[in-house]
């Protein structure tokens, strides 16, 4: 079963069109992520898919449910970290959880299981009787990641999972979403900002603006379609002659100028260092740095929205 699956789905305000007639469908099972510029429309259709907010037009089921007539159980079956903390820093990690656990009913005896259950899953068992206002960030993300998990939901919706969070924590928090996804099945969609996390997390991942998906597939075959590697040569010699040639060859896509040499873009997705140095070789020119840049999803983001993630998040933190 698909664990959501949306049809011409629509939220307008006012003049504003934040998600605009989007049909998508994730599998269960997926890591799903959303990349996207500011206002680009990922935390209305997150706010639609956990029935937060109405949609205009369109429809939607989350694990089968429909999200205008069937609201609690979506609900039941979803859960969702926000951006925002949403902890008690006065109570224990343990109180924390088990105050959201009674909030879903769960027995005692289903209670103390669970929290003991996610708190090894996200390695905070040591400390789970201390203060939550004591935690650093990494530590309280990872108790909301475990809160989140706590009625066992099919689908966790994570809202910028590791904004904020320095470069070693936020690999940690990504090996708790692999695990509770691996192990556990969750289908997990996220939005971020972070293209090496969109990248290393991600099974599919969906380019979003200005209300649509304009782009969406695996993280390899989306850079793949961007074409191949891009050299950068450092040269010395004729310039212009060994631009003249690599411009009339098969594989270069095209030739560009910089300070110390040029930057040559590859038609296919071969290695082809050896055979421009053979040309420069031939050419008399010589090379005296190269670099190989692959082409990343930030690559990608760029090519489609016009802007890099970095101008796509300001103002966003
Ligand atoms: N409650 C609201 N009232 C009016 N306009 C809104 C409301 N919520 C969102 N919008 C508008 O809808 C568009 C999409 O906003 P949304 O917050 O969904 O984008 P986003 O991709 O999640 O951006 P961010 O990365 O900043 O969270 C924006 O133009 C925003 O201004």
């Amino acid at each position: 079963m698909s664990a959501i699956r949306t049809a011409g789905l629509t939220k307008r305000y006012g003049e504003t069109v934040a998600v605009d007639d989007l049909s998508v469908t994730v599998e269960s099972g997926e890591v799903f992520g959303m990349l996207g510029p500011n206002g680009a429309g990922k935390s209305t259709l997150i706010g639609m898919l956990c029935t937060l907010a109405t949609p205009t037009d369109g429809d939607a089921t989350v694990n089968g449910f429909d999200i205008r007539s069937e609201r609690d159980a979506v609900r039941d079956s979803i859960g969702v970290v926000f951006q925002e903390p949403a902890l008690d820093e006065e109570l224990t990690a343990a109180e924390n959880l088990a105050f959201h656990a009674r909030m879903y009913g769960l027995s005692r005896s289903e209670r103390s299981e669970r929290i003991t259950d996610l708190l090894e899953l996200v390695e905070l068992a040591d400390v789970a009787d201390d203060p939550v206002g004591e935690y650093s960030g990494g530590m309280k993300r990872r108790l909301e990641i475990a809160r989140g998990l706590i009625h066992e939901p099919e689908v966790l919706f994570l809202d910028e999972p590791t904004l904020g969070l320095d470069a070693q924590t936020r690999r940690a928090t990504w090996r708790y979403i692999e695990r509770m996804n691996e192990e556990r099945g969750v289908t997990v969609v996220l939005t971020t900002h972070y293209m090496e996390e969109a990248d290393h997390l991600c099974d599919r991942v969906a380019i979003v603006d200005d209300g649509n998906i304009i782009a969406l597939d695996t993280p390899a075959t989306l850079k793949t379609q961007q074409g191949g590697d891009m050299l950068e040569l450092g040269l010395e010699g004729d310039v212009a002659a060994l631009t003249a040639r690599l411009e009339e060859t098969s594989w270069v896509e095209s030739v560009t100028a910089t300070d110390a040499g040029v930057q040559v873009a590859l038609a296919d997705d071969r290695t082809r260092v050896p055979d421009a140095v053979r040309l420069a070789d031939e050419t008399g020119v010589a090379i005296t740095a190269i670099e190989v840049h692959r082409p990343s999803l930030e690559t990608v983001f760029l090519a489609l929205t016009g802007s890099t993630i970095a101008e796509a998040a300001e103002g966003d933190q």
